[in-house]
């Protein structure tokens, strides 16, 4: 072979050495991260791969005492069943509504101690619905109670709201085919302030939190700053319903919980034949217009939770939050079958799991247990899809019977609320 010839074969033997050198470098950088758990993250990387570690040093038990301040339509029955179950494993105790309060603290009157039943004092858990009222909650609760509460987009709670108590608040029912569009184009026209139930249509965040729901910052700015001092006063952590993993996240490592302890299945979902697919811009704008004083809450808590997610290390809890998720997507297909599935409560067979019904225009949506509830994780999986109403009941019975109080009459409540918005669920149709 010419001279020339050889060197030019030796070369090409050179180059796809180096180009296989190159294939192998290339494939092992690759599964290196991946095995990292780097997963090609989108994140810069300047942030921590791994969470700082949870447990200090000693290692701090979980908190036990927790007041979850349980806001409307923003995803606090899905929070209230996480605490509920947390209260039942560790043998706490929950404080519930008296009977004549209904399923919430008497709401909406400001909520005082003695709308809790006898049974159920001193708690070290508190979940259920009341207009929040500082005094009497540090007189009920024991010292060192972490508050925590959860506020959700105004204009998507005010959709939700506005479907949800459609036939309870005056100002809904008077507006002409339970038109939003109509209601916000002319709010006025069908609000009058201090009407029964008159809360669910303006500011009810503002409300719930204790707050003045009729003040407008357009006015008075400082009364909507007034309020957000109050709040990060006493609230260790507001979480945010459109992006309730990472507010879990933030939530365990608060109380020093696991992250099986705050495993959930969604619950009170509308059905989506019961609510707007997506929320037109200008009728979004309309809703945080008339409900000035939840915008500027949510706002405020909004950027103060992205800031605290900042200092966690935001990959960390992005990381957390997916962990969270595949270990609930395991749950659900335990519990639920191979295919969990959201469903009507007219296709609930179990009773315990159909959630109640606010009327026949609006489907809330539960889980059902495969072939009728057989199989040992039964009674996990039941209290994990378990409504508020038929949970808070049997939490009553159970801890009325752990104090020994069964034979004892209910103490009679004074001056009861005037009507209760929740009773039993609907009963289902059957087809
Ligand atoms: N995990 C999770 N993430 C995001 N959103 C969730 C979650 N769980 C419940 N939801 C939604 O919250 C709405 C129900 O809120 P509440 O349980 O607070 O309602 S209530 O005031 O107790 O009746 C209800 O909203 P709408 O469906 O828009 O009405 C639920 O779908």
């Amino acid at each position: 072979m010419p001279p020339i010839l050889q060197r030019l074969q030796q070369a090409t033997k050179m180059m796809s050495r180096r180009k296989i050198l190159l294939l192998v470098l290339g494939c092992s950088t690759l599964s290196l991260l991946i095995h990292q758990g780097a997963q090609l993250s989108w994140y810069p990387k300047l942030f921590p791969l791994s969470c700082p570690p949870l447990r200090d040093s000693p290692p701090r038990p979980k908190h036990m005492t927790v007041a979850f301040l349980k806001t409307h339509k923003t995803a606090g029955t899905t929070v209230q069943n996480i605490l509920f179950r947390f209260a039942e494993r560790h043998n706490l105790t929950v404080a519930l509504p008296h009977p004549s309060c209904e399923h919430q603290f008497c709401y909406p009157r400001n909520f005082s101690a003695h709308f809790v039943h006898p049974a159920t004092r001193p708690p070290h858990v508190l979940a259920s619905h009341l207009r929040f009222n500082r005094a009497e909650l540090a007189r009920l609760m024991p010292p060192g109670t972490v508050y925590v509460t959860i506020l959700r987009e105004p204009a998507a709670m005010f959709e939700s709201l506005f479907s949800y108590y459609n036939q309870y608040c005056p100002a809904f029912r008077r507006v002409p085919n339970a038109s939003l569009e109509a209601f916000l184009r002319a709010p006025e026209a069908y609000y009058r302030a201090g009407e029964h139930f008159a809360m669910f249509a303006h500011n009810t965040l503002a409300y719930d939190l204790g707050g003045d729901n009729e003040r407008s910052p357009r006015d008075d700015d400082a009364y909507l700053a007034g309020l957000i001092r109050q709040v990060e006063e006493v609230f260790s952590l507001v979480m945010i319903a459109e992006y309730f993993d990472e507010s879990l996240v933030l939530l365990r490592r608060l109380l020093a919980w696991d992250l099986d302890d705050v495993l959930y299945a969604k619950l009170n979902a509308r059905a989506a034949s019961s609510r707007l697919a997506a929320i037109p811009a200008a009728l979004g704008r309309a809703a945080r217009a008339w409900n000035a004083l939840d915008a500027g809450l949510y706002d405020h808590f909004n950027a103060t939770f992205w800031r605290r997610v900042a200092r966690v290390g935001r990959a960390c809890v992005e990381r957390e939050a997916r962990e969270l998720r595949e270990a609930r997507e395991r749950l659900l297909r335990r519990c639920f079958g191979a295919q969990p599935v959201l469903r009507p409560a007219t296709q609930i067979r179990t009773k315990q799991l159909q959630p109640w019904q606010p009327s026949r225009k609006v489907d809330i949506m539960g889980y059902d247990l495969p072939s009728g509830g057989a199989g040992p994780a039964t009674e996990a999986c039941l209290k994990l899809a378990m409504p508020e109403v038929q949970y808070s009941n049997y939490l009553l019975r159970k801890q009325k019977r752990r104090g020994g109080v069964r034979a004892r009459p209910e103490p009679v409540l004074d001056n009861p609320p005037p009507r209760p918005i929740r009773a039993l669920p609907r009963a289902p149709q059957v087809h």
